[in-house]
C-alpha cells in the first residue's frame, strides 16, 4: 500500500530552521527520512543533517534533487525568486509548497513560469514536536488528492487550518507563524521576574515553563472560556489580582494587538515588495 510516511519523497530547498523543523517532526512520525533530499548551497550544514536527521543532500538544484512528490520551498522570502525561476524549467507534476511568509502564491507562480501546483503555507517551529500549527491556501489549480498530500505533510508538524482567503495567510503569521517567538519572550520575562524576586535562574525557568505548559494545555482541554479560566485564578483580594492589574494598566492587550498589526504589517509589505519584482 502506498502511504504517506513510506513512499513519498519530499525535496526541501533550504535547509534552515523552518525546514529542519518540518523534517525533525516528521522524523518523529516515523517518515522515511531516506526519502528527503534538503538542497542547500552551503555544504557545512550537510554533514549535521545527514548525520542529525538521516536525510540526502545537495547543493544544487538538479533532476536528481528535484526527483520528489513535493517540494518544500524553505528559503528566505528574500531568495525566493531566484530559487523560483532555477526551479522552474525543472518542473514536472511536482506539488510545491511554500512556506515563505508574505509572498503571494500569484507572485510565486509568475516566477515558476506559471506554475499553478502550489500550497502556500505558514508553518511555525514547534512543528518539531509535532506541536505546530500551519496555515494553508491551496491554489485552485492544486487538486483534491493533491491537497491531500500537502494536508498529510503538514499534519506530521502538527495541525493545519485551510484558508479560503489568501490574505488571511498575514494574519496567520502574525499570530502563530512569529507567535512562538512572542511566547518564548514571555518565558524569558516571567523567569527574569522570578530572578528579580530572589528564585534561582533553573527555579525561575522551571516554574515558568510549566506554567505555560500547564495554563495552555488546560485551556486546550477544557471547554471553559479562557476569560473564566483567568477568573478561576483571581481570587477576590488576592494576589493574582495585583498582577493583572498592572499588565492592565500597561495594556496588554493594545500591547499585543499592535505587536501581531506590526507582524502582518510586515508580512504585507515583504509581499508588497518583493512580490512586485
Ligand atoms: N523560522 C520560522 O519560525 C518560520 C519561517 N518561515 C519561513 O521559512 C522560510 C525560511 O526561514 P528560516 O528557516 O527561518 O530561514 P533560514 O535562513 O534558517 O533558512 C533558509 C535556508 O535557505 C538557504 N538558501 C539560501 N539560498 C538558497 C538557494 N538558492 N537554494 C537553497 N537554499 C538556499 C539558506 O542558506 P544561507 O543561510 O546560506 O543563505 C538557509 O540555510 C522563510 O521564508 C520564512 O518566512 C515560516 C514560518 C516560520
Ligand atoms: O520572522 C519571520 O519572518 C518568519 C515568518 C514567521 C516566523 N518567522
Amino acid at each position: 500500500m502506498h502511504t504517506f510516511f513510506e513512499h513519498t519523497r519530499l525535496s526541501f530547498i533550504g535547509g534552515g530552521n523552518m525546514a529542519q523543523a518540518l523534517m525533525t517532526g516528521l522524523k518523529q512520525r516515523g517518515f522515511t527520512m531516506s526519502h528527503i533530499i534538503v538542497v542547500d548551497p552551503d555544504a557545512t550544514k550537510h554533514v549535521s543533517l545527514q548525520q542529525s536527521l538521516g536525510v540526502n543532500t545537495s547543493t544544487i538544484l538538479d533532476k536528481s534533487s528535484m526527483a520528489a512528490d513535493v517540494l518544500i520551498l524553505a528559503v528566505k522570502p528574500q531568495q525566493l525568486k531566484s530559487v523560483a525561476q532555477a526551479l522552474a524549467p525543472l518542473l514536472q507534476s511536482q506539488l510545491v509548497i511554500s512556506v515563505a511568509a508574505g509572498i503571494r502564491s500569484e507572485d510565486l507562480s509568475r516566477w515558476l513560469q506559471g506554475y499553478r501546483t502550489l500550497v502556500r503555507t505558514m508553518p511555525n517551529t514547534p512543528a518539531q514536536i509535532q506541536a505546530g500549527i500551519t496555515g494553508a491556501f491551496a491554489m485552485s489549480a492544486v487538486r483534491a488528492e493533491q491537497r491531500n498530500l500537502a494536508d498529510s505533510l503538514l499534519q506530521a508538524a502538527g495541525e493545519v487550518v485551510w484558508l479560503e482567503e489568501e490574505s488571511q495567510l498575514d494574519a496567520v503569521t502574525a499570530i502563530s507563524g512569529s507567535g512562538p517567538a512572542y511566547v518564548f519572550l514571555l518565558i524569558e520575562a516571567l523567569t527574569a521576574a522570578g530572578v528579580a524576586l530572589g528564585l534561582s535562574e533553573s527555579q525561575a525557568l522551571k516554574l515558568s515553563l510549566a506554567t505555560f505548559k500547564g495554563a495552555s494545555l488546560l485551556a486546550s482541554a477544557s471547554n471553559t472560556p479562557v476569560a473564566t479560566l483567568r477568573e478561576q485564578v483571581t481570587s477576590k483580594g488576592g494576589t493574582t489580582e495585583q498582577g493583572l492589574l498592572r499588565l492592565n494598566q500597561h495594556n496588554i492587550h493594545a500591547i499585543m494587538q499592535d505587536a501581531a498589526l506590526q507582524a502582518a504589517k510586515r508580512a504585507k509589505t515583504l509581499g508588497d515588495e518583493l512580490g512586485g519584482q
